[in-house]
Protein backbone atom coordinates (compact mmCIF):
# COMPACT_ATOMS: atom_id res chain seq x y z
CA UNK A 1 0.00 0.00 0.00
CA UNK A 2 1.42 3.28 -0.50
CA UNK A 3 1.34 7.09 -1.22
CA UNK A 4 1.94 7.65 -4.83
CA UNK A 5 3.19 11.21 -5.89
CA UNK A 6 3.71 12.78 -9.20
CA UNK A 7 6.41 15.38 -9.17
CA UNK A 8 6.91 17.75 -11.81
CA UNK A 9 5.26 15.44 -14.19
CA UNK A 10 4.76 15.84 -17.83
CA UNK A 11 4.72 13.77 -20.66
CA UNK A 12 4.82 13.99 -24.74
CA UNK A 13 5.14 11.44 -27.31
CA UNK A 14 7.02 13.94 -29.32
CA UNK A 15 10.60 13.43 -28.56
CA UNK A 16 12.25 17.18 -27.85
CA UNK A 17 9.01 18.23 -27.66
CA UNK A 18 8.77 22.36 -26.01
CA UNK A 19 5.23 23.96 -27.35
CA UNK A 20 2.44 23.25 -24.83
CA UNK A 21 0.50 21.84 -27.45
CA UNK A 22 3.08 18.30 -27.76
CA UNK A 23 2.71 17.37 -23.92
CA UNK A 24 -0.27 14.70 -23.43
CA UNK A 25 0.18 15.64 -20.15
CA UNK A 26 1.31 19.25 -18.82
CA UNK A 27 3.05 20.21 -16.06
CA UNK A 28 1.55 18.70 -12.48
CA UNK A 29 2.54 17.62 -9.22
CA UNK A 30 -0.26 15.13 -7.82
CA UNK A 31 -0.31 13.24 -4.58
CA UNK A 32 -2.52 9.86 -4.17
CA UNK A 33 -3.06 9.63 -0.56
CA UNK A 34 -2.66 5.67 0.73
CA UNK A 35 -6.08 4.04 1.21
CA UNK A 36 -8.10 6.40 -1.02
CA UNK A 37 -10.66 5.84 -3.66
CA UNK A 38 -9.66 8.37 -6.67
CA UNK A 39 -10.94 8.26 -10.15
CA UNK A 40 -9.77 9.70 -13.22
CA UNK A 41 -12.79 11.42 -15.04
CA UNK A 42 -12.17 13.08 -18.24
CA UNK A 43 -13.43 12.98 -22.66
CA UNK A 44 -11.41 10.92 -24.78
CA UNK A 45 -7.79 12.19 -25.43
CA UNK A 46 -7.69 14.12 -22.26
CA UNK A 47 -4.49 12.03 -20.87
CA UNK A 48 -6.33 9.32 -18.76
CA UNK A 49 -4.49 6.65 -19.42
CA UNK A 50 -1.03 8.00 -20.04
CA UNK A 51 -1.58 9.04 -16.68
CA UNK A 52 -2.34 5.66 -15.82
CA UNK A 53 0.37 3.88 -17.93
CA UNK A 54 3.04 6.01 -15.79
CA UNK A 55 1.48 5.11 -12.67
CA UNK A 56 2.27 1.17 -13.16
CA UNK A 57 5.53 1.97 -15.18
CA UNK A 58 4.13 1.00 -19.14
CA UNK A 59 5.33 3.88 -20.14
CA UNK A 60 8.75 6.36 -18.70
CA UNK A 61 7.62 10.16 -18.57
CA UNK A 62 9.10 12.57 -20.13
CA UNK A 63 9.82 14.65 -17.29
CA UNK A 64 9.45 14.63 -13.63
CA UNK A 65 9.08 11.70 -11.12
CA UNK A 66 6.60 8.92 -9.73
CA UNK A 67 7.33 8.49 -5.76
CA UNK A 68 5.96 5.38 -3.83
CA UNK A 69 5.68 6.77 -0.58
CA UNK A 70 8.67 8.80 -1.22
CA UNK A 71 11.03 6.31 -3.04
CA UNK A 72 11.99 7.26 -6.82
CA UNK A 73 9.87 4.60 -8.86
CA UNK A 74 10.24 6.16 -12.37
CA UNK A 75 12.76 3.96 -13.74
CA UNK A 76 11.03 0.48 -12.39
CA UNK A 77 9.37 -1.58 -15.10
CA UNK A 78 5.56 -2.30 -13.69
CA UNK A 79 6.86 -5.82 -12.45
CA UNK A 80 9.09 -4.31 -9.74
CA UNK A 81 6.49 -1.42 -8.58
CA UNK A 82 3.50 -3.52 -6.62
CA UNK A 83 0.76 -3.00 -8.86
CA UNK A 84 -2.18 -4.34 -9.97
CA UNK A 85 -4.37 -3.65 -12.65
CA UNK A 86 -7.49 -4.47 -14.09
CA UNK A 87 -8.24 -3.38 -18.12
CA UNK A 88 -11.54 -3.05 -20.16
CA UNK A 89 -11.60 -6.59 -21.76
CA UNK A 90 -10.98 -9.64 -19.18
CA UNK A 91 -7.74 -11.05 -18.76
CA UNK A 92 -8.71 -14.23 -17.63
CA UNK A 93 -7.02 -17.73 -18.73
CA UNK A 94 -9.84 -19.75 -19.90
CA UNK A 95 -8.22 -23.28 -19.55
CA UNK A 96 -8.30 -22.52 -15.55
CA UNK A 97 -11.06 -23.06 -12.97
CA UNK A 98 -12.13 -19.35 -11.69
CA UNK A 99 -9.99 -20.56 -8.19
CA UNK A 100 -7.33 -20.85 -10.25
CA UNK A 101 -7.68 -17.41 -11.90
CA UNK A 102 -8.35 -16.33 -8.43
CA UNK A 103 -5.24 -18.05 -7.03
CA UNK A 104 -3.01 -16.73 -10.11
CA UNK A 105 -1.23 -13.51 -8.95
CA UNK A 106 -0.88 -14.79 -5.72
CA UNK A 107 1.03 -18.11 -6.54
CA UNK A 108 3.44 -15.70 -8.71
CA UNK A 109 3.98 -13.78 -5.30
CA UNK A 110 5.03 -17.21 -3.82
CA UNK A 111 1.68 -17.35 -1.80
CA UNK A 112 0.07 -20.17 -1.48
CA UNK A 113 -1.56 -22.92 0.97
CA UNK A 114 -3.99 -21.74 3.45
CA UNK A 115 -3.61 -18.23 3.24
CA UNK A 116 -3.99 -18.09 -0.20
CA UNK A 117 -7.20 -20.58 0.23
CA UNK A 118 -8.54 -18.20 2.21
CA UNK A 119 -7.24 -14.86 0.53
CA UNK A 120 -9.14 -16.31 -2.73
CA UNK A 121 -12.58 -17.63 -0.47
CA UNK A 122 -12.78 -13.92 1.09
CA UNK A 123 -12.73 -11.98 -2.90
CA UNK A 124 -14.58 -14.53 -4.24
CA UNK A 125 -17.30 -14.28 -0.97
CA UNK A 126 -16.90 -10.45 -2.51
CA UNK A 127 -17.83 -10.27 -6.16
CA UNK A 128 -20.53 -13.00 -5.51
CA UNK A 129 -18.18 -16.11 -7.06
CA UNK A 130 -17.76 -18.62 -4.33
CA UNK A 131 -20.36 -20.61 -6.23
CA UNK A 132 -18.35 -20.55 -9.50
CA UNK A 133 -14.91 -21.39 -7.78
CA UNK A 134 -14.60 -24.98 -9.53
CA UNK A 135 -15.76 -24.11 -12.94
CA UNK A 136 -13.55 -23.33 -15.65
CA UNK A 137 -13.12 -20.15 -16.80
CA UNK A 138 -13.89 -21.10 -20.24
CA UNK A 139 -18.39 -21.25 -20.21
CA UNK A 140 -18.64 -18.17 -18.22
CA UNK A 141 -20.35 -15.15 -19.44
CA UNK A 142 -17.98 -11.49 -20.34
CA UNK A 143 -19.70 -10.16 -17.12
CA UNK A 144 -18.69 -13.72 -15.04
CA UNK A 145 -14.94 -12.70 -16.81
CA UNK A 146 -14.58 -9.40 -15.95
CA UNK A 147 -15.54 -10.07 -12.41
CA UNK A 148 -12.78 -12.38 -12.10
CA UNK A 149 -10.41 -9.99 -13.91
CA UNK A 150 -11.58 -7.67 -11.15
CA UNK A 151 -10.96 -10.71 -8.09
CA UNK A 152 -7.88 -11.19 -9.71
CA UNK A 153 -6.91 -7.16 -9.58
CA UNK A 154 -8.32 -7.17 -5.75
CA UNK A 155 -6.61 -10.19 -4.83
CA UNK A 156 -3.04 -9.47 -3.36
CA UNK A 157 -3.19 -8.33 0.16
CA UNK A 158 0.29 -6.69 -0.93
CA UNK A 159 0.04 -4.43 -3.79
CA UNK A 160 1.11 -0.59 -3.52
CA UNK A 161 -2.25 0.76 -5.72
CA UNK A 162 -5.15 -1.05 -8.03
CA UNK A 163 -5.39 0.60 -10.70
CA UNK A 164 -8.49 0.25 -13.05
CA UNK A 165 -9.01 1.52 -16.70
CA UNK A 166 -12.84 1.83 -17.63
CA UNK A 167 -13.46 -1.87 -15.98
CA UNK A 168 -16.99 -2.24 -16.18
CA UNK A 169 -16.75 -1.18 -20.22
CA UNK A 170 -18.26 -4.93 -20.94
CA UNK A 171 -20.31 -4.88 -18.16
CA UNK A 172 -24.09 -5.30 -18.84
CA UNK A 173 -25.77 -2.20 -17.72
CA UNK A 174 -27.47 -3.98 -15.12
CA UNK A 175 -24.65 -5.44 -13.63
CA UNK A 176 -22.90 -1.76 -13.98
CA UNK A 177 -24.56 -0.45 -10.62
CA UNK A 178 -24.29 -3.43 -8.63
CA UNK A 179 -20.41 -3.60 -9.51
CA UNK A 180 -19.83 -0.40 -8.95
CA UNK A 181 -21.33 -0.50 -5.68
CA UNK A 182 -19.21 -3.61 -4.70
CA UNK A 183 -15.92 -2.57 -5.68
CA UNK A 184 -17.11 0.82 -3.42
CA UNK A 185 -17.56 -1.89 -0.40
CA UNK A 186 -14.38 -3.69 -1.29
CA UNK A 187 -12.53 -0.26 -1.11
CA UNK A 188 -13.85 0.16 2.46
CA UNK A 189 -12.89 -3.90 3.19
CA UNK A 190 -9.37 -3.90 1.61
CA UNK A 191 -8.47 -0.21 2.62
CA UNK A 192 -5.85 0.49 -0.50
CA UNK A 193 -5.32 3.13 -2.57
CA UNK A 194 -7.86 2.74 -5.83
CA UNK A 195 -7.36 4.18 -9.08
CA UNK A 196 -10.01 4.23 -11.45
CA UNK A 197 -10.26 5.86 -14.94
CA UNK A 198 -13.39 6.76 -17.14
CA UNK A 199 -15.12 8.97 -18.64
CA UNK A 200 -18.32 8.21 -17.38
CA UNK A 201 -19.11 10.90 -14.30
CA UNK A 202 -21.37 8.52 -12.45
CA UNK A 203 -19.27 5.91 -12.29
CA UNK A 204 -16.49 8.08 -11.31
CA UNK A 205 -19.13 9.94 -8.57
CA UNK A 206 -20.14 6.83 -7.31
CA UNK A 207 -16.73 5.32 -6.87
CA UNK A 208 -14.26 7.81 -5.48
CA UNK A 209 -14.11 9.95 -2.48
CA UNK A 210 -11.78 12.10 -4.71
CA UNK A 211 -12.39 12.83 -8.15
CA UNK A 212 -9.80 14.16 -10.07
CA UNK A 213 -11.48 15.91 -13.55
CA UNK A 214 -8.73 16.04 -16.33
CA UNK A 215 -8.86 18.35 -19.60
CA UNK A 216 -6.44 18.73 -22.24
CA UNK A 217 -3.50 17.05 -20.37
CA UNK A 218 -4.07 18.38 -17.02
CA UNK A 219 -6.20 17.77 -13.82
CA UNK A 220 -8.32 20.94 -13.71
CA UNK A 221 -9.98 19.64 -10.32
CA UNK A 222 -9.38 17.13 -7.89
CA UNK A 223 -12.20 17.30 -5.32
CA UNK A 224 -14.81 15.55 -3.36
CA UNK A 225 -18.37 15.13 -5.58
CA UNK A 226 -20.40 17.82 -3.94
CA UNK A 227 -16.97 20.10 -3.82
CA UNK A 228 -16.98 19.30 -8.05
CA UNK A 229 -21.05 19.84 -8.08
CA UNK A 230 -20.96 23.28 -5.64
CA UNK A 231 -17.44 24.75 -6.62
CA UNK A 232 -16.16 23.86 -10.38
CA UNK A 233 -12.66 25.12 -10.16
CA UNK A 234 -12.93 25.10 -14.05
CA UNK A 235 -15.72 25.68 -16.38
CA UNK A 236 -14.78 22.15 -18.47
CA UNK A 237 -15.64 20.88 -15.12
CA UNK A 238 -19.17 22.47 -14.68
CA UNK A 239 -19.96 21.32 -17.45
CA UNK A 240 -18.83 17.81 -17.93
CA UNK A 241 -20.26 16.96 -14.38
CA UNK A 242 -23.83 17.55 -13.72
CA UNK A 243 -26.42 16.49 -16.47
CA UNK A 244 -27.18 19.25 -18.09
CA UNK A 245 -24.22 20.91 -16.52
CA UNK A 246 -23.66 24.13 -15.49
CA UNK A 247 -24.46 26.97 -17.87
CA UNK A 248 -21.97 29.51 -18.71
CA UNK A 249 -22.23 32.81 -19.71
CA UNK A 250 -20.21 36.06 -20.69
CA UNK A 251 -20.02 39.18 -18.63
CA UNK A 252 -19.01 42.42 -17.76
CA UNK A 253 -17.83 42.27 -13.95
CA UNK A 254 -17.34 45.28 -11.59
CA UNK A 255 -16.79 44.69 -8.15
CA UNK A 256 -19.75 42.80 -7.00
CA UNK A 257 -21.94 43.42 -9.89
CA UNK A 258 -22.31 41.37 -13.11
CA UNK A 259 -24.07 42.51 -16.26
CA UNK A 260 -25.14 39.21 -18.68
CA UNK A 261 -27.78 38.79 -21.03
CA UNK A 262 -28.63 42.25 -21.38
CA UNK A 263 -29.44 42.72 -17.17
CA UNK A 264 -27.31 42.96 -13.91
CA UNK A 265 -27.16 40.80 -11.26
CA UNK A 266 -25.60 41.45 -7.69
CA UNK A 267 -22.96 38.74 -6.37
CA UNK A 268 -22.48 37.77 -3.50
CA UNK A 269 -18.57 38.68 -3.61
CA UNK A 270 -16.46 40.78 -5.16
CA UNK A 271 -14.14 40.52 -8.19
CA UNK A 272 -11.02 42.34 -9.45
CA UNK A 273 -11.26 41.00 -12.83
CA UNK A 274 -7.88 40.80 -14.57
CA UNK A 275 -8.15 42.87 -18.11
CA UNK A 276 -7.87 41.25 -21.20
CA UNK A 277 -9.26 37.83 -19.92
CA UNK A 278 -12.29 36.36 -21.08
CA UNK A 279 -14.68 36.29 -18.13
CA UNK A 280 -18.19 34.54 -17.89
CA UNK A 281 -20.23 33.64 -14.76
CA UNK A 282 -20.78 29.90 -14.52
CA UNK A 283 -24.22 28.76 -12.61
CA UNK A 284 -26.29 24.79 -12.45
CA UNK A 285 -29.49 24.63 -13.58
CA UNK A 286 -30.47 23.33 -9.74
CA UNK A 287 -29.48 27.30 -8.87
CA UNK A 288 -31.55 29.41 -11.30
CA UNK A 289 -35.51 29.32 -11.31
CA UNK A 290 -37.48 30.60 -13.82
CA UNK A 291 -40.04 33.14 -12.46
CA UNK A 292 -42.38 35.31 -14.23
CA UNK A 293 -41.09 37.96 -17.08
CA UNK A 294 -39.74 41.10 -15.39
CA UNK A 295 -38.27 39.49 -12.58
CA UNK A 296 -34.33 38.41 -12.59
CA UNK A 297 -32.57 38.23 -15.83
CA UNK A 298 -34.95 38.12 -19.15
CA UNK A 299 -35.12 35.14 -20.99
CA UNK A 300 -36.97 33.35 -23.28
CA UNK A 301 -38.70 30.08 -22.99
CA UNK A 302 -37.68 27.09 -25.79
CA UNK A 303 -39.24 24.29 -24.12
CA UNK A 304 -40.05 22.77 -20.82
CA UNK A 305 -38.64 18.91 -19.99
CA UNK A 306 -40.82 16.95 -17.66
CA UNK A 307 -37.84 15.12 -15.84
CA UNK A 308 -40.54 13.48 -13.74
CA UNK A 309 -39.87 14.70 -10.08
CA UNK A 310 -38.95 18.49 -12.01
CA UNK A 311 -39.08 20.29 -14.86
CA UNK A 312 -36.10 21.90 -16.44
CA UNK A 313 -37.05 25.03 -18.61
CA UNK A 314 -34.51 25.10 -21.62
CA UNK A 315 -34.03 29.10 -22.37
CA UNK A 316 -32.25 31.72 -24.43
CA UNK A 317 -30.35 34.06 -22.27
CA UNK A 318 -28.69 36.95 -23.90
CA UNK A 319 -28.87 34.43 -27.10
CA UNK A 320 -26.87 32.32 -25.59
CA UNK A 321 -28.67 28.46 -24.04
CA UNK A 322 -29.25 28.02 -20.85
CA UNK A 323 -31.52 25.45 -18.42
CA UNK A 324 -33.32 26.44 -15.30
CA UNK A 325 -35.59 24.65 -12.79
CA UNK A 326 -39.62 25.48 -12.83
CA UNK A 327 -40.84 25.94 -9.73
CA UNK A 328 -43.83 23.70 -8.88
CA UNK A 329 -45.79 26.63 -8.53
CA UNK A 330 -45.23 28.30 -11.54
CA UNK A 331 -47.83 27.55 -14.05
CA UNK A 332 -48.57 29.35 -17.15
CA UNK A 333 -45.23 29.47 -18.54
CA UNK A 334 -45.44 31.85 -22.00
CA UNK A 335 -42.47 32.55 -24.33
CA UNK A 336 -41.23 35.73 -22.36
CA UNK A 337 -39.70 34.85 -18.45
CA UNK A 338 -37.58 35.83 -16.21
CA UNK A 339 -34.65 33.92 -14.54
CA UNK A 340 -33.59 34.28 -10.92
CA UNK A 341 -30.14 33.30 -9.48
CA UNK A 342 -28.77 31.93 -6.40
CA UNK A 343 -26.39 34.27 -5.49
CA UNK A 344 -23.95 32.45 -3.31
CA UNK A 345 -24.20 29.93 -6.33
CA UNK A 346 -23.04 32.54 -8.90
CA UNK A 347 -19.22 31.60 -9.79
CA UNK A 348 -16.93 34.06 -11.91
CA UNK A 349 -14.29 32.78 -14.26
CA UNK A 350 -11.42 34.48 -16.54
CA UNK A 351 -10.47 32.36 -19.49
CA UNK A 352 -12.06 29.48 -17.84
CA UNK A 353 -10.80 29.22 -14.57
CA UNK A 354 -12.82 30.25 -11.43
CA UNK A 355 -12.09 33.49 -9.30
CA UNK A 356 -12.10 33.45 -5.74
CA UNK A 357 -13.70 36.85 -4.99
CA UNK A 358 -13.86 38.96 -2.18
CA UNK A 359 -16.25 38.38 1.09
N1 LIG B 1 1.35 6.02 -28.17
C1 LIG B 1 0.99 7.26 -28.48
N2 LIG B 1 1.68 7.99 -29.37
C2 LIG B 1 1.36 9.27 -29.66
N3 LIG B 1 0.33 9.92 -29.11
C3 LIG B 1 -0.40 9.26 -28.21
C4 LIG B 1 -0.11 7.90 -27.85
N4 LIG B 1 -1.02 7.51 -26.92
C5 LIG B 1 -1.83 8.58 -26.70
N5 LIG B 1 -1.47 9.62 -27.47
C6 LIG B 1 -2.10 10.96 -27.49
O1 LIG B 1 -2.02 11.49 -26.18
C7 LIG B 1 -3.23 12.17 -25.82
C8 LIG B 1 -3.83 11.55 -24.56
O2 LIG B 1 -4.23 10.21 -24.86
P1 LIG B 1 -4.78 9.20 -23.76
O3 LIG B 1 -4.99 7.88 -24.42
O4 LIG B 1 -3.90 9.25 -22.57
O5 LIG B 1 -6.17 9.87 -23.41
P2 LIG B 1 -7.43 9.21 -22.67
O6 LIG B 1 -8.00 10.31 -21.84
O7 LIG B 1 -7.03 7.97 -21.97
O8 LIG B 1 -8.40 8.87 -23.87
P3 LIG B 1 -9.33 7.57 -24.06
O9 LIG B 1 -10.43 7.70 -23.04
O10 LIG B 1 -9.82 7.73 -25.47
O11 LIG B 1 -8.47 6.37 -23.86
C9 LIG B 1 -4.14 12.06 -27.04
O12 LIG B 1 -3.99 13.25 -27.80
C10 LIG B 1 -3.59 10.89 -27.81
O13 LIG B 1 -3.81 11.02 -29.20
Amino acid sequence: MARIELSNLAHSYTPGASEPGDFALKAMNLTWRQGGAYALLGPSGCGKTTLLNIISGLLTPSHGQVLFDGRDVTGLPTEQRNIAQVFQFPVVYDTMTVRENLAFPLRNRGMAGKAADRRVREIAELLDLSGELDRKARGLTADAKQKISLGRGLVRPDVAAILFDEPLTVIDPQLKWELRSKLKALHRALDVTMIYVTHDQTEALTFADTVMVMYDGSVVQAGRPDELFERPDHTFVGYFIGSPGMNVLPAEIEGSRARVGGGTIELSRSYDVPSGRRIEIGVRPEFASLAPPGEGLAATVERIDDLGRARLARLRLGGHPFAASVPEALADIGTAAGVVLERAQVHVYADGKRLEGRA
